[in-house]
């Protein structure tokens, strides 16, 4: 079931066209993956699922609301966010800032230890978060965003800047989530987070998707259309894969003298290169 349907989005701001007709679904309990570089539009396609922004033109509509709803408390409420202006109180605790929120959600109160046990923080519940490291804060940032368990959550860049351990954490904490049933929306331009999480990407670039699917199916769809064969000498052997060399290919299954058949499958990122042209960063 989609629980996020996106026909055809469009938002302009002034002349500049950020988003030129986008569609896009995403299923319940899945997690998806908005991809692209600086400035192709990701923000602001959260922007607008989060009533942030209005739609210049198309149709959205995310858990049966219509956006026209989208500023309703009523939405908003059933919803996890956590983007780049998310912010915590400096001066309060963790555990002050958490229960805030714990309050504000009626999530109940044992949540907050719940979560900060989830994201491994339990020992700095009593510290201010202005004594956190980045990393630490963006995981309270993520508890913040999921203490009253939302339906959807949207994470703009949940790990960007992070260091490996940091995004392992968040990573896991995801993965935990989805399994509980929440449908995660995420951007980023991190090719290894995407395949790791996503169930299925979309690849954007200047305001309008070039190509989505499930990972795999990507890798499949722009693999190489050639066979690496390795002799027993160690030597490889780089073949085309075409009616020509069909024979040869067949043959070498059998051929005591290949060690090992091998295609290579693009990275995502490589994917994404051969789509549009551009790096993902
Ligand atoms: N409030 C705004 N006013 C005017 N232009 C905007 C506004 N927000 C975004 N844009 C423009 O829309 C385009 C897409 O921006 P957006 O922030 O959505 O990109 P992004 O993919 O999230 O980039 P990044 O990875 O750098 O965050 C850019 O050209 C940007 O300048």
């Amino acid at each position: 079931m989609s629980v996020i349907k996106v026909d055809e989005l469009k938002k302009s701001f002034g002349n500049e066209h950020a988003l030129k007709g986008i569609s896009f679904n995403v299923e319940k309990g899945e997690i998806f993956g908005l991809l692209g570089p600086s400035g192709s539009g990701k923000t602001t396609t959260i922007k607008v699922m989060t009533g942030e922004f209005n739609a210049t033109g198309g149709h959205v509509e995310v858990n049966g609301t219509p956006q026209k709803h989208f500023g309703k408390t009523s939405y908003i409420k059933n919803l996890g966010i956590l983007s780049d202006k998310s912010s915590l109180y400096e001066r309060l605790t963790v555990k002050d800032n958490l229960e805030l929120f714990q309050k504000l959600y009626n999530a109940p109160k044992n949540r907050v230890d719940e979560v900060l046990k989830e994201v491994g923080l339990e020992s700095e519940k009593d510290k201010r978060v202005s004594k956190l490291s980045k990393g630490m804060k963006q995981r309270i940032l993520l508890c913040k965003a999921v203490i009253h368990k939302p339906d959807i959550l949207f994470l703009d860049e949940p790990t960007s800047a992070l260091d490996p351990t940091t995004t392992e954490k968040i990573h896991d904490m995801l993965e935990a989530l989805r399994d509980e049933g929440t449908t995660i929306m995420l951007t980023t331009h991190n090719m290894d987070e995407a395949t790791r999480l996503c169930s299925n990407v979309a690849f954007l670039h200047e305001g309008v998707i070039r190509d989505h699917g499930t990972p795999a199916d990507l890798r499949h769809k722009y693999k190489k259309n050639e066979i690496h064969l390795t002799h027993e000498d160690g030597q490889v052997e780089t073949i085309e894969r075409n009616q020509e060399n069909e024979g040869r290919i067949k043959d070498a299954v059998s051929d005591k003298d290949i060690v090992d058949i091998r295609t290579d499958f693009p990275t995502l990122g490589e994917v994404f290169k051969k789509v549009t042209g551009k790096e993902l960063v």
